[in-house]
């Protein structure tokens, strides 16, 4: 894309919205230089990590992302995979159609979602969509995150706020994180915290990849620090092929779906036209991100 803009000079002085689909194109100084009209970027899903939003602000350009598009898909994708991961549904699959029926004897056991502890690490719109679903499955709440949720809001899914991120990691079965990633949640989950989580518990991560140390969590999983865990997301994405998660049978991996639902793709690309259209006429923006 900087290509094409830098060999067609009139176009780039005519462009003033721009949508990034996945992250891409990058925006940086040079791009936003060769942009002088630029009014408005809108970014497809939640998460801006990829955005340098000071330097996009400086050159008096807005952003917009699409939030209501993935939250829903999202809590879906939480909780798939906290079921997945508890009855063990990828290995199940393995051994029912695995050519070895010896298999089939083994003793083998799941473990029981109702009543389970989940722990909320960031209690946003997707953790709360998340709690609502974990409430159906009688699952008792705890979260954590930067401000506690209204007693109204807490009460109606039965969630109790741990202000203490160590206290929810004691005591929950499935510890689920959905945190922006920023540098303050940047290896938020490294050896310390996988030690305080039980021994049967299992992490899920659902947010971005760096919010967990990868080297600490493949260290947990050997040996046995902490049960299981399932990931939607994993620094870099995809893992290169010999990396050492995907050797583990007590993980889940998938490549980053959370939102690939083709009702979120329609509901985002809606989204994302209105904030350029919203951009572009000077209006506020329906979906404004602020640096
Ligand atoms: O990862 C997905 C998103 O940021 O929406």
């Amino acid at each position: 894309m900087k290509e094409y803009i830098k060999n067609k000079k009139d176009l780039s002085h005519k462009i003033k919205a721009i949508y990034m689909w996945w992250h891409k194109p990058a925006v940086d100084s040079e791009f936003l230089q060769s942009l002088p009209n630029l009014k408005v970027i809108t970014s497809s899903g939640v998460g801006v990590d990829h955005l340098d939003l000071k330097l996009i602000s400086s050159f008096g350009v807005k952003v917009a992302n699409t939030p209501h598009a993935v939250s829903n898909p999202t809590a879906d994708m939480g909780m798939a995979l906290l079921l997945a991961s508890a009855r063990r549904i990828v290995e199940g699959c393995e051994i029912a159609v695995s050519s070895d029926t010896k298999y089939f004897e083994a003793d083998w056991l799941g473990e029981e979602v109702t009543g389970a502890t989940l722990g909320i690490i960031g209690m946003g719109s997707i953790g709360y969509k998340v709690a609502q679903r974990a409430k159906a499955f009688d699952m008792k709440i705890l979260y954590h995150n930067r401000n506690q949720r209204k007693q109204e809001e807490e009460q109606a899914v039965g969630a109790i706020y741990c202000k203490k991120m160590d206290d929810l990691l004691q005591q929950s079965d499935f510890v689920m994180l959905i945190v922006s990633l920023t540098p303050e949640t940047h290896k938020l989950i490294g050896k310390r915290e996988l030690e305080l989580m039980k021994p049967t518990a299992t992490l899920i991560n659902i947010c971005r990849g760096p919010v967990v140390d990868q080297d600490a969590l493949v260290h947990a999983l050997q040996n046995g620090v902490i049960k299981a865990a399932a990931v939607d997301v994993t620094y870099p994405e995809p893992l290169p092929r010999d990396h050492p998660l995907l050797k583990l049978k007590n993980i889940i991996i998938t490549p980053h779906i959370g939102s690939a639902t083709s009702k979120s793709r329609w509901v985002m690309m809606e989204n994302m036209v209105e904030n350029i259209l919203s951009g572009v006429n000077g209006l506020p923006l329906p979906n404004e991100v602020h640096p």
